[in-house]
C-alpha cells in the first residue's frame, strides 16, 4: 500500500510491506481498563504473524486497529512506513484486504459481485474485475463458471470461507488481516484451507496478520507467533520452533499445551536431519552378500533393493541365511516417507514399523536412508537446545 498499489495492483504489485505498532492502546468508552495497553510490535514484510491468545485479551482489538476499524486511543502505528492514522479510513480499508469467521459476505450479492466489491469501488473497469473474479475464484479452488453466479447461502461454509479470502485478495492488496477465518467450519475442511492459504502465501508473500485461539493453527501457519496476554501484553513473541522449544513463561507454556515436543516435530522435515544408513543388497546378489554386510550384530536389519534401487524388504542375516534368493528374505517393506515428509510423519512410521526403522525413499521410490526413534529423539533434544531451554532451566 505504501508506493505503487492504491488503484489496486498489477501481477508483481501486492508484496508485503512492513506494519509497525508503537506502544498502541485502546481502552473502550466507559471501560475502566484498556483493552489493549501499550503493545509495541513489528510484523516483517511478507511474513504471516499469529496473534494468538485467550478469550478476551484483546486479539480482534489489536488486528482491527491496524485497518482502522477501531480507532486507538493512544500510539502510532505505520504500515509500510506510513502512518495510518493520517489516512483517509476508508481509502485504507480498501488497500488491506480483510478476512472473518462470519466472512462478511453480503447475502444478496452474488459470489461474483462480493469478491469484485473492492476493485469496483477503487474503480476498475467492468472486464479487469471480470477477470480478476474469475482469477481470484480459480486460486481459491472454486470453478468459476459454477460458483460465480451463486448467492452466499448456496455454498458450504467451506466455501464461503473461501469466497471471503477471494474477496481479501481481489484488489491484490500487500496486507491481508484475517480473524478467525476459518473458525467455523469441520477440523477437516480447516485443515484443508489452512494448507491452501499456505500454498497462496508462498506465491503471495502477503504480510498476513491472522487471528486464532487455536495454538496448532498458530504453529501451522505463523512465521512467527505473537502470544497475548491480558490487555494484548505480548508474553512471547518469536518463531514457533523457539516457543514450543523454550515457552517464555508458565503462561506461555499453558497456552502451548500437552504434547509442545510433539507438535515440534511438525515443523521439522526429514530432509533436514542426518539419515542413518543400513546395510543393502540387491535382488540380484546372492543372500550371502547381505548376510556378510549384516555381520554378526544381534537384531542388525538390512535392506533388499530391486534394480531400480528401490527397498523391497527387511531382513536379518539370519533370515538372508534361510533363503535361496534375496526375493523372499525377510519381510516386505510396508511403508516410506519421503525427504518432505515430516518428523511427525516420520516417527509415526517408526512406531508403526515392527523394528522401528522408517525407510526414507526420494522422488524415484529409491532408498536414501533411515530414520530411527534415537534420530527423532536427539532432533528434539537439539531443538531444545538451540532455543536456550536446557540454560534456563539450570539458571
Ligand atoms: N465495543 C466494545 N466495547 C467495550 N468493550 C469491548 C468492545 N469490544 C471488545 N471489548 C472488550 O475488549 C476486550 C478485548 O476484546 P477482543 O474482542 O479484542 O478480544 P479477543 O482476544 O479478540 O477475544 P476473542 O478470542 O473472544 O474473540 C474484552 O474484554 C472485550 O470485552
Amino acid at each position: 500500500m505504501a508506493d505503487n498499489n492504491t488503484n489496486g495492483a498489477g501481477p508483481t504489485g501486492g508484496h508485503g510491506v512492513e506494519i509497525h505498532l508503537d506502544e498502541v492502546s485502546k481502552r473502550y468508552p466507559g471501560q475502566k481498563l484498556a483493552a489493549v495497553e501499550s503493545v509495541t510490535m513489528t510484523i516483517p514484510a511478507g511474513e504471516t504473524v499469529v496473534l494468538v491468545g485467550p478469550s478476551g485479551s484483546g486479539k480482534t482489538t489489536t488486528m482491527r486497529m491496524i485497518n482502522r476499524l477501531i480507532e486507538p486511543t493512544a500510539g502510532k502505528i505505520t504500515i509500510g512506513g506510513q502512518d495510518v492514522l493520517g489516512l483517509d479510513p476508508d481509502k485504507l480499508r480498501r488497500e488491506i484486504g480483510y478476512a472473518i469467521q462470519q466472512t462478511g459476505l453480503f447475502p444478496h450479492m452474488t459470489v461474483g459481485e462480493n469478491v469484485g466489491m473492492v476493485p469496483q469501488l477503487v474503480g476498475w473497469n467492468k472486464k479487469r474485475i471480470n477477470e480478476r473474479v474469475d482469477e481470484m475464484l480459480d486460486l481459491v479452488g472454486l470453478d468459476p463458471a459454477e460458483y460465480r453466479g451463486r448467492f452466499p447461502r448456496q455454498l458450504s461454509g467451506g466455501q464461503q470461507q473461501r469466497v471471503g479470502v477471494a474477496r481479501a485478495l481481489a484488489a491484490n492488496p500487500p496486507v491481508l488481516l484475517m480473524d478467525e477465518p476459518f473458525g467455523a467450519v469441520d477440523p477437516i475442511t480447516r485443515g484443508v484451507l489452512q494448507d491452501e492459504l499456505m500454498r497462496l502465501q508462498a506465491d503471495l508473500g502477503k504480510t498476513i496478520v491472522f487471528v486464532t485461539h487455536d495454538f496448532d493453527e498458530a504453529v501451522k501457519l505463523g512465521d512467527r507467533i505473537a502470544v497475548l496476554g491480558e490487555r494484548s501484553k505480548i508474553l512471547q513473541y518469536d518463531t514457533p520452533e523457539a516457543i514450543l522449544a523454550n515457552p517464555a513463561d508458565d503462561m506461555v507454556a499453558g497456552f502451548v499445551g500437552a504434547g509442545a515436543a510433539l507438535k515440534q516435530l511438525t515443523l521439522r522435515r526429514v530432509r533436514e536431519i542426518e539419515l542413518g544408513q543400513v546395510p543393502t543388497a540387491t535382488v540380484d546378489e546372492a543372500p550371502s552378500a547381505l548376510r556378510e554386510r549384516l555381520g554378526t550384530r544381534r537384531g542388525a536389519i538390512g535392506l533388499v533393493l530391486d534394480r531400480r534401487n528401490r527397498p523391497l524388504r527387511w531382513a536379518t542375516a539370519r533370515e538372508a541365511g534361510a533363503v535361496s534368493g534375496l526375493e523372499r528374505a525377510g519381510r516386505p517393506v510396508e511403508d516410506s516417507v519421503s525427504p518432505a515428509s515430516t518428523l511427525q510423519d516420520a516417527l509415526e512410521a517408526i512406531l508403526t514399523d515392527d523394528d522401528g526403522v522408517a525407510v526414507v525413499t526420494g522422488s524415484r521410490g529409491e532408498y536414501v536412508g533411515v530414520v530411527d526413534i534415537d534420530t527423532v529423539m536427539n532432533t528434539i533434544k537439539a531443538l531444545r537446545e538451540e532455543h536456550g531451554a536446557d540454560e534456563e532451566t539450570e539458571s
